[in-house]
């Protein structure tokens, strides 16, 4: 079973979701261009994923890799997008292979899909009475060039995997939110993944055995748009929240034990 885990990307809030969960159950080496600010489980190493040989050496030992280090931001520029979230990934799979590293785990995001969101589709898709659903066997429609880098990303992984026998997991985050679902955001509210159940979801990533999936990385939203089914085939995933279940910030429904 794998026990040491490198999380690039570590000092920002997905990272915080996963440590927040798992801080205990792995043994970490955290990486990211920012030192950490607080207290961090393992070892942080401070580098960019663009430094070859920094991201070499911190692989020395890893069994598997949940890659998040890149520019989170929808609206952000290609000469970012193309350093850090292409260039920056393919040093990450590369190294991992060099490294013999069992699997990745890529931050994959909604947007690399956000354009079946059409106009003649939205926003009825978005709520709980509407039965569209992507599955992750869909190509990539990507909305804006952070989502074509997430596509490229996707890609990456697939070579990674065909051409080296990389394990691969994508996951197509939705919308992180830490306490409750987005307010006011329809969209938002079916994308919703708290931070347990990203938490849960990476630790699975960790665990489970798999070839190369694309899965979407969001909680039981009766509203959703993206199916968990190949996330709870696939890896086990068995998510316990549900933007239904808030009125605002005030959670109003228990989840069944
Ligand atoms: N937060 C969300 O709802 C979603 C996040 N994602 C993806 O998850 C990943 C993490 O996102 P967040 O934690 O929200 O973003 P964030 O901005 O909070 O964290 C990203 C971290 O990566 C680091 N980083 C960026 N470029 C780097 C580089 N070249 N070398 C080393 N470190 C670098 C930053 O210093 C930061 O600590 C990103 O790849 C993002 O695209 C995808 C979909 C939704
Ligand atoms: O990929 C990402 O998606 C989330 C959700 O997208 P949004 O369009 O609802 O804001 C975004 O918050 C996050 O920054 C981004 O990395």
């Amino acid at each position: 079973m794998a026990q040491s885990v490198l999380l690039t990307g570590a000092a920002g809030r997905v990272g915080d979701a996963i440590l927040g969960g798992l801080a205990d159950d792995y043994e970490w080496r955290l990486l990211d261009r920012e030192p950490p600010t607080d207290d961090q489980p393992g070892e942080f190493v401070v580098a960019d994923i663009t430094d070859a040989e920094a991201v070499r050496e911190a692989m020395d030992g890893i069994d598997v890799v949940i890659h998040l280090a890149g520019d989170p931001r929808p609206e952000a520029p290609w000469n970012s997008v193309l350093t850090n979230n292409i260039d920056g990934t393919q040093t990450v799979f590369e190294a991992a292979v060099d490294a013999g590293v069992e699997a990745v785990v890529f931050a994959s995001s909604n947007h690399a899909v956000g354009n079946y969101e059409t106009d003649e589709r939205t926003p009825e898709m978005y709520r709980e009475d509407d039965d569209y659903l992507l599955d992750g066997t869909e190509l990539p429609r990507p909305s804006n060039l952070y989502g074509v880098s997430k596509a490229a990303g996707e890609t990456l992984g697939r070579y990674y995997h065909d051409e080296h026998d990389l394990s691969v997991a994508c996951v197509r985050i939705g919308n992180l939110t830490q306490g409750h679902p987005p307010i006011d955001y329809e969209r938002g509210q079916a994308m919703w993944l708290s931070y347990r159940d990203c938490a849960h979801l990476f630790d699975r990533c960790i665990r489970a055995d798999y070839d190369y999936e694309i899965v979407y990385g969001i909680s039981d939203n009766d509203r959703k748009y993206y199916s968990i089914e190949r996330a709870r085939e696939a890896l086990g995933y068995d998510p316990q929240d549900n933007s239904a279940y808030y009125d605002g910030e005030e959670q109003v429904v228990e989840p069944d034990a």
